[in-house]
């Protein structure tokens, strides 16, 4: 695997294998690397020739009181694991390059319409952030394909719409959440719990949205009373909830009886972590 760190180094390595008539996969991470990260991985591997990972930290998306200073940071530990599955270029990005007039004062791209609700209402910059910087590494590595998780199904929504209403040249591919054996979403925020927290009560979290799609399938359709039930549960077992919303799965508006496509949408808070997860079907 070849590491580059500027800009120059990344369009000339990709320009080479383009010129080879490679197809470029490209997955964007903030590092700390898991098993959902490798899924991601695995599946550009399988849809291309060559595949690039970059790992950054993006300033622009963290809140002033949120995480940016502490969010794990294991580069030595993330080349390592990218080299055994086989990744061609690791872009370890740098701010001075992504941001070198300082953030604030860089272009901003955002999807509004998809903005205001979910997480973008408890992290107002958050998604202004994520299309921003993607725009940019979009602009820099030039895939061919890139793939996202669907565990950050609303990111997932924003950029799908931003490259559809923008024609960028490339082809977005979600990838299906990848869970530890409790059902638990992998996330490097895990890291942040207790072995209690993170083995005993963060799987609630995903066993809510199991039991409220099941309520769903059976016929319920007071999706209000499903989130009350669901916030009720998510604080008796040690989480703060932000939200647990019942949505449309395209607009991510809430969803109405007449809608056949729902996706569920949920957040809280526990320990030190933020934690997120979703589950998406068809009645
Ligand atoms: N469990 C997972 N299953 C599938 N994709 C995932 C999973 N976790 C993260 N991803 C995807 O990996 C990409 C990079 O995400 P990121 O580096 O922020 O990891 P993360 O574990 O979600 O971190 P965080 O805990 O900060 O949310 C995103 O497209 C994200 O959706
Ligand atoms: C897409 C992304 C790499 C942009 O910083 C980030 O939001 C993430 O890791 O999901
Ligand atoms: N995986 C989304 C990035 C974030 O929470 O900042």
């Amino acid at each position: 695997m070849k590491t580059v760190h500027t800009i120059s180094e990344v369009q000339s390595a990709v320009a080479a294998l383009k010129a080879e008539g490679k197809r470029v996969g490209f997955v964007p991470t903030m590092g700390n690397l898991h098993d959902g990260h490798l899924t991601l991985v695995a599946k550009a591997k399988e849809l291309c020739d060559v595949v690039v990972v970059s790992i950054y930290v993006n300033p622009l998306q963290f809140g002033p009181n949120e995480d940016y200073d502490s969010y794990p940071r294991t580069m030595e530990q993330d080349s390592q694991l990218l080299t055994e599955h086989g990744v061609d270029i690791l872009y370890a990005c740098q701010t001075k390059e992504i941001y070198p007039e300082g953030s604030e004062n860089h272009t901003h791209v955002s999807v509004d319409i998809l903005d205001g609700m979910h997480c973008g209402k408890t992290r107002p910059a958050f998604f202004t952030g994520i299309a921003t910087v993607v725009t940019k590494l979009f602009n820099i590595v030039r895939p061919d394909v890139a793939v996202f998780g669907e565990k950050d199904f609303q990111q997932l929504t924003i950029i799908r719409k931003m490259v559809r209403d923008m024609r960028m040249p490339v082809e977005v591919v979600g990838a299906p959440i990848a869970r530890e054996a409790t059902g638990l979403a992998m996330s490097s925020r895990n890291g942040y719990l207790t072995r209690e927290e993170r083995e005993v009560i963060a799987p609630t979290l995903h066993q809510c949205l199991l039991d409220a799609r099941k309520a769903i399938l059976a016929g319920e359709r007071d999706y209000d009373l499903l989130r009350r039930n669901a916030f009720a549960r998510l604080a008796e077992t040690g989480f703060k909830p932000d939200y647990f919303n019942i949505s449309n799965t395209r607009t991510l508006l809430p969803a109405g009886a007449e809608d056949q496509s729902l996706v569920i949408l949920a957040a809280g808070y526990l320990g030190k972590a933020r934690l997120i997860d979703n589950i998406a079907f068809d009645l």
